[in-house]
């Protein structure tokens, strides 16, 4: 991973910021963002389908990492953010970002966020279910209103990740099934219905994937769905979204592509495919979350208190943990680390890095060697920009961390720390 950081003096930087000045400035624990790394990311997804001649859009899965600042970005960069929430939804309006970029998926969304979609003429609204064609009919006829909208279908395709984060195969909560007829029966209904323009088809067969088989079974079999739709149904679609997914280096163990060389597979892919079957190729959209914000990301603590048990362990704990980054605990995800103000050091020693969250499982890193820590030390924890903060909780009542968003030299709060107050602002005093 020391490959992939800038290192000055043996000091940490981040987008041309030392990180210790970072952390004394705004305090830890911290998380950091290095926006040129978001920008690149978009740019690098861009290129590619530039290059393909494509209809395309790159659209952000905010549930990643989303916040005002991250919107405003996304909006500079003519991105498209994929929102999962009435929560998300607030945040993209709040920063004034376009609503025709915008697509709300979901499993189950309610009435009134479909409601507040279609009030703010939300680009795209993935379908994922029958109760909720019935539901967002329902909202059209009341507001005498149409929307565009796609299908999503699960592909049956199991990508090789970890379970929980697989949702292309059959056996899942998301989308029509395809090898039931479900998603014929969702097409019909749609089309039958006088609100609702169906602009395509979507999927998405998981996280963190690095194995480039599954994009490509995924993008055969949508192929061969848009062919069989336009035989039986005489409908063809006009986009179809693969979703996102592509696998990032979190450690030196993590080998993958690209990002954009996932999608320049997928693109290879839909254009044999489509030629073969005698189906016009569609834009392609894609959902990458975690490959634009993960890189971007670095979490900042103070190391405190360690204990040595001889002969088994030595843990140093961080003024963070579980309640910033769940990832290690609900996933087993492995990450990187260095000591910000020591980058490279001849005497290293291997050390566990734990939080402070009163939970054994509260463990960020496992066995790393690292130069001798020493209280007040700062700790960086990389590629923490995707389901870090976005995870975050207010476990133990710990207020979450400032984000930073830093650029050429210069940073700036995205979202400030929660403070105490924060933490009983919603409490209510009883009369008991
Ligand atoms: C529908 C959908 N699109 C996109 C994503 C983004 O995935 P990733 O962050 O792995 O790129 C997800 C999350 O897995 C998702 O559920
Ligand atoms: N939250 C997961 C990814 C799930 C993506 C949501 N569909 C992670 O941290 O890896």
């Amino acid at each position: 991973m020391h490959d992939d950081i800038e290192v000055q003096d043996n000091q940490l930087m981040i987008g041309g910021v030392p990180a210790t000045k970072l952390a004394d400035e705004y305090g830890t624990n911290l998380q950091v963002y290095d926006v040129s790394k978001i920008r690149d990311q978009i740019r690098a997804f861009k290129r590619v389908f530039e290059k393909n001649n494509l209809e395309y859009a790159v659209s952000y899965a905010s549930k990643a990492f989303a916040c005002i600042a991250m919107y405003q970005v996304l909006k500079q960069e003519d991105a498209h953010a994929d929102i999962v929430s009435g929560g998300e939804l607030y945040t993209a309006i709040k920063a004034g970002f376009p609503m025709d970029h915008v697509s709300f998926h979901g499993n189950n969304k309610s009435r009134a966020e479909l409601e507040m979609a279609v009030d703010h003429h939300v680009g795209m609204i993935i379908l994922d279910n029958f109760y909720e064609i019935q539901l967002l009919n329902e909202v059209l006829e009341a507001k005498d209103a149409t929307a565009d909208v796609m299908l999503r279908v699960s592909p049956a395709v199991s990508a090789h990740t970890h379970e929980f984060i697989q949702t292309g195969q059959q056996d899942s909560k998301f989308g029509f099934d395809i090898l039931t007829g479900q998603a014929d029966e969702a097409l019909q209904q749609v089309l039958n219905s006088e609100r609702m323009n169906l602009k395509g088809v979507h999927s998405h067969i998981g996280s963190q994937i690095f194995e480039t088989s599954g994009f490509k079974i995924e993008t055969e079999k949508l192929v061969r769905l848009m062919k069989h739709w336009q035989d039986e149904f005489d409908y063809t679609p006009e986009i179809v979204n693969v979703g996102g997914g592509f696998g990032i280096k979190y450690t030196d163990d993590d080998h993958p592509i690209r990002p954009e060389d996932f999608v320049q597979q997928i693109i290879t892919t839909m254009q044999e495919e489509t030629e073969k079957l005698g189906v016009k190729t569609p834009a392609v959209w894609i959902e990458p979350g975690r490959s634009i914000s993960g890189p971007a990301g670095v979490s900042l603590y103070r190391a405190g208190s360690s204990k040595t048990i001889p002969n088994i362990r030595k843990y140093v704990a961080v003024d963070g943990g579980m309640g910033d980054n769940i990832r290690p605990a609900l996933y087993g995800a492995k990450y990187d680390a260095v000591v910000a103000n020591d980058v490279v050091d001849d005497e290293t020693e291997l050390v566990t890095l734990a939080g402070k969250y009163c939970e054994s499982g509260d463990i960020l890193i496992k066995d790393i060697e690292l130069p001798k820590i020493k209280p007040g030390d700062v700790i960086a924890i990389l590629a923490t920009g995707a389901y870090g903060y976005s995870m975050a909780s207010n476990y133990n009542r710990n207020p979450r961390p400032a984000v930073i968003f830093v650029e050429d030299g210069k940073s700036q709060v995205a979202i400030k720390r929660e403070t105490f107050a924060d933490l009983v602002h919603l409490d209510q005093n009883l009369d008991i």
